[in-house]
C-alpha cells in the first residue's frame, strides 16, 4: 500500500486523525535529547494504537533508521500469524525495517504477567538503547490513574506513565484512543483486536467499559482528560520530592561532593539522626531508592514503612524482613540492609 507515500503526495484533506498523530510524534521527538534520537524502534502490536504510532514514526522520522519491533509470545494458536500481519502492514506503513521477536513466556504472576515481562525484556533487549516508542493513548493513561486509585496506590503510581521513561517513550498520552481508531481508518487498514481487550474478567476492561462511561455519565465528557491532566500534575510534585528524597539518601550516605566510594554504593549505612531530621515522605522517598540499589525488588509501602519505623518509631526492634530475603535492621546510629543469610539477629519478622 505504501500508505505514507499516497498520503503525502497527494496532499488530500480530511486526513485529520492521521495528522494528528503524526504531531503528536513530531513534538514527542522534540522533546528527546539530541544522543537519544539517532534511530528509533516502535513497538507494534498490530492493534489501532501502535500501527498508527508506527505510520506517524515512518513518516515523520523519515531521516532516522525506524525499526517496528513485534513480539510473538506463543501464547495462542496462530499468534505467529497475527504477529506476521502485524509486521507485513508495519511495512506498508512505511516502516523501514521490521523484526518479529518470539518469546518465551514463564514465571510467576500468571500468563499475562509474565508476558508482558519477556515483551518488555525482549523490546528493551532488541533496542539496544535507542527509544522504543509505545502506543499508549491518553485513555490507557486514564486507566491506569484509576486502577492506582482503586488499589490505595502512592502518588508514584497515580502519577501514571511518562511520556518518556528511557527507554519507553510514550508520543500518544496526550490522545484518545479514538483519534488511532480514526487514523487507521483513515489508512485503510484493518487493526487487531485483542481478545483480551473486551475480556471482562480483566479489571482495566472493565475500568474502561463500564467504569469511565459511567463517570462521564456523572461528571461529564472528558473525564479520561481530566484524569490524564491530574497524573501530569502529580508527576511534576512527584519528581520534585523524588530528587529531595535522593539529597536526603545522600546526606544520610555522609555523601561528600564527589559522590559514595564504590563499596557504600552497594550496601552504604545510613545516618539515623540524618534520617530522623526529615519529613516522613522524603525519608520513605530516601529508603526506597537505597533499598532498591541495596537489590530488594518488589517493595510493598507496608515493607517501606516497617524500614522507616526503625527510623520514626524506635523501640529497639529487631530487623524487618524484605523480599528476596534482606533483612534491614539498627544499630548504633545507623541503618543497614543486607542478605538475611549474613546472620543478623531477628528478632521480630514482618512477613
Ligand atoms: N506483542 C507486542 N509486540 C510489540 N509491542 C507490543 C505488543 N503488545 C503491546 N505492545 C506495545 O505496548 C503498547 C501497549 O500495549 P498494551 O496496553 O497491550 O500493553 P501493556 O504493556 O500490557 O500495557 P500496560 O503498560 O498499560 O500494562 C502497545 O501500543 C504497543 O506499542
Amino acid at each position: 500500500m505504501g500508505a505514507a507515500g499516497p498520503l503525502t503526495a497527494s496532499g488530500r484533506s480530511g486526513f485529520h486523525a492521521v495528522a494528528a498523530v503524526r504531531k503528536a510524534v513530531r513534538e514527542f521527538m522534540r522533546t528527546l535529547p539530541e544522543s537519544a534520537a539517532e534511530s528509533l524502534c516502535v513497538a507494534v502490536s498490530g492493534g489501532a494504537d501502535s500501527l498508527a504510532l508506527a505510520e506517524a514514526a515512518a513518516y515523520t522520522c523519515r531521516s532516522l533508521p525506524v525499526t517496528a519491533l513485534v513480539v510473538d509470545h506463543g501464547l495462542q494458536t496462530g499468534s505467529d500469524e497475527v504477529a506476521e500481519k502485524a509486521a507485513a502492514t508495519a511495512r506498508e506503513l512505511g516502516v523501514g525495517e521490521v523484526r518479529v521477536l518470539p518469546v518465551s513466556v514463564s514465571g510467576r504472576g500468571g500468563p499475562e504477567a509474565a508476558a508482558r515481562r519477556a515483551r518488555y525484556a525482549a523490546l528493551r533487549e532488541a533496542s539496544a538503547g535507542a527509544p522504543v516508542l509505545l502506543g499508549h493513548t491518553r485513555d490507557d493513561q486514564a486507566e491506569t490513574v484509576l486502577l492506582g486509585l482503586g488499589r490505595g496506590s502512592g502518588p508514584r503510581s497515580i502519577a501514571g506513565m511518562r511520556p518518556y521513561d528511557p527507554p519507553w517513550g510514550r508520543p500518544l498520552l496526550g490522545l484518545p484512543r479514538a483519534t488511532t481508531r480514526a487514523a487507521c481508518d483513515e489508512l485503510g487498514i484493518v487493526p487487531w483486536q485483542d481478545p483480551h481487550n473486551s475480556d471482562s474478567r480483566y479489571r482495566r476492561v472493565r475500568i474502561r467499559e463500564e467504569a469511565l462511561p459511567t463517570l462521564e455519565d456523572v461528571l461529564g465528557g472528558g473525564v479520561a482528560g481530566a484524569l490524564a491532566r491530574t497524573a501530569a500534575q502529580l508527576r511534576e510534585d512527584v519528581d520534585v520530592l523524588d530528587d529531595l528524597g535522593e539529597e536526603l539518601l545522600a546526606a544520610a550516605r555522609g555523601d561528600t561532593c564527589g559522590g559514595a566510594d564504590e563499596g557504600r554504593r552497594t550496601a552504604p549505612e545510613l545516618s539515623v539522626p540524618v534520617l530522623e531530621s526529615a519529613p516522613g515522605a522524603l525519608r520513605r522517598r530516601a529508603l526506597r531508592s537505597w533499598l532498591l540499589g541495596a537489590g530488594v525488588r518488589e517493595l510493598t509501602d507496608a515493607h517501606l514503612r516497617s524500614v522507616d519505623a526503625l527510623v520514626a518509631d524506635w523501640r529497639g526492634q529487631g530487623g524487618v524482613w524484605l523480599p528476596g530475603d534482606f533483612e534491614a535492621s539498627r544499630a548504633r546510629g545507623k541503618l543497614r540492609v543486607e542478605p538475611a543469610a549474613a546472620g543478623i539477629i531477628t528478632t521480630s519478622h514482618h512477613r
